[in-house]
């Protein structure tokens, strides 16, 4: 299905998110849109989802005018979106997500639904299990599910917006493979990224959005010089060079001591830890998915009660102790579904500080705003005091939840700190980052993306099959040995050797 739009538009107050624009997707093609973080792709993608309306402009599928009054209609007409935060019920299994966001009549039976997912799973090369529950998938697996509902939905056309964003390398791969199937059969992908080594694996086309606007005007065929499509993207900030600073080296205190601690979430144990995290470094966390990282992240933040062993946190012992005790001794989590877990959507940066106060009962409302105002112009914003989290773009989500942790945190804890930001958020994040660390506190963050962890550590642990291994600096670890490490290649050796 081809789509089309004219004179497309849609503001938010005063920002135009989108600004006229005029863009075609052919159909049997994977259609890349790049831009910023706050460009106007997700706005775009959800006009054309029907998740909002156009201000002015008109939206054509296969040359004829829609009047999209929600998802259910872009749904019916041959479109759906699969979102950054998958829009599934975690509570339900696969087969009963499938079952209740079908249209009447799609399915004739329990059983011939999940004979049905089973055969497209297989096909597409996937590894869901329908009868599993939501909330024991991997983002990755989550995702899957969403592309087949839509699928057995009838999509013709696929929007994925930042798909590869907190999914392994092996699931990407798996992904690419099946949107170039979904192409080739003739249905319509459009691919939302900040990624331009993506882009250019799978696109046929890009578009590249800026401020609200297509620039150049048009689509481009692919490939294109990856500093070309940069400058489209940045301007001249696309170009500058990375924001790593070296660390002075210093005989610091631990933050965190782990002695003989064995932790347990779900089906994952970790045993016999005994780690120092040491005050005014980054430590970055590498490994497949699921191979320990959250639950290292998790326990060092309190979430997680040891079985066995000690948690030192600033020389005291908090084992046993939850979250709130482990922020008030100054550490801070940032959980990569910023959304969910880490702010509260409908409410805003003003509110948040406002929750934060630790005066008693009552909340001085003014001093909330005041600080939401100073957050905005320090931390670069792109909101006002009262505009609700979840409206923010994912820099900006990303920037609101950094500016709220307290200057006196000596331990920042960060799952995906990146996740789909642009390259400019994610140098600014860094700096950010790199800025508390030089203050004395100790980074520990989990990135499934070896370049962040090889550009921003000055430490690496490799986390392999639920065991961690011993730090690493960064200085010592190259980026074949630190992929090797990560497959399990020579693992056993390095924790033999700590
Ligand atoms: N519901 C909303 N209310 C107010 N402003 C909004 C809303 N949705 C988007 N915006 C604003 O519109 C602009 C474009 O946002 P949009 O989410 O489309 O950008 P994006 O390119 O998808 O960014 P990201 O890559 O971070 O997801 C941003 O300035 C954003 O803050």
């Amino acid at each position: 299905m081809q789509i089309t739009v004219e004179h497309l538009t849609k503001r938010f107050g005063a920002v135009c998110a989108n600004d006229q624009l005029s863009i075609s997707f052919a159909s049997g093609q994977i259609h890349g849109v790049l831009g910023e973080n706050g460009a106007g792709k997700s706005t775009l993608m959800k006009l054309l989802a029907g998740y909002l309306r156009p201000d002015e402009g008109q939206i054509r599928f296969n040359g004829v005018v829609q009047r999209l009054r929600g998802p259910g209609d872009a749904l019916a007409a041959g479109v759906g979106m699969v979102h950054q935060e998958p829009l599934d019920i975690p509570a339900f299994t696969v087969i009963e997500n499938l079952l209740c966001a079908a249209p009447p009549g799609v399915f004739r039976s329990r059983r011939a639904a999940e004979m049905v997912l089973r055969e497209l799973s297989a096909q597409l090369g996937f590894t869901v299990d329908p009868t599993a529950r939501i909330e024991q998938l991997t983002v990755g697996q989550r995702q899957q599910v969403e592309i087949m509902r839509l699928l057995l939905c009838g999509a013709q056309v696929l929007i994925l917006d930042e798909p590869t964003t907190g999914i392994t390398a092996a699931q990407a791969r798996a992904l690419f493979a099946a949107l170039r199937q979904i192409a080739a059969e003739g249905r319509t992908v459009l691919f939302v990224s900040h990624k331009l080594e993506e882009v250019a694996e799978l696109c046929d086309t890009v578009t590249v959005l800026r401020n609200g606007r297509v620039v150049p005007p048009g689509q481009l065929p692919m490939p294109q010089p990856q500093e070309y499509l940069l400058s489209l993207m940045f301007g001249d900030a696309g170009t500058a060079s990375s924001v790593y600073r070296p660390l002075p080296t210093i005989d610091a205190p631990p933050v965190w001591e782990l002695k003989h601690v064995t932790v347990r979430s779900g089906m994952l144990q970790l045993v016999d830890l005994n780690h120092r995290f040491t005050a005014g470094r980054i430590i970055g966390l590498a490994g497949l998915d699921g191979s320990g990282q959250q639950v290292l992240l998790r326990l060092l933040a309190g979430q997680l009660v040891p079985e066995r062993g000690q948690v030192l946190v600033n020389g005291r012992d908090l084992s046993g102790a939850g979250p709130l005790v482990f922020r008030q001794a100054g550490i801070e989590y940032l959980p990569a579904d910023r959304l969910h877990d880490g702010m509260i959507g409908a409410l805003s940066l003003t509110d948040h500080f406002a929750l934060l106060q630790r005066n008693g009962v009552l909340i001085d409302r003014r001093r909330a705003e005041e600080l939401a105002r100073q957050a905005i112009a320090e931390y670069q914003i792109k909101a006002t005091p009262i505009t609700p989290i979840a409206a923010l773009s994912g820099g900006n989500q990303q920037r609101a939840m950094l500016a709220l942790i307290p200057p006196d945190a000596r331990g920042i804890l960060a799952e995906q700190p990146t996740r789909g930001l642009d390259v400019a958020s994610a140098r600014a994040i860094w700096s950010r980052l790199q800025a508390r660390r030089d203050d004395g506190c100790c980074v520990v963050f989990a990135s499934p993306d070896l370049d962040e962890i090889m550009e921003y550590s000055d430490e690496v642990i490799v986390c392999f099959a639920g065991r961690i291994g011993p730090p690493i600096p960064r200085a010592l670890l190259s980026a074949g040995r630190l992929a090797e490490l990560i497959g399990g290649v020579g693992f056993e050796a390095l924790v033999a050797t700590a």
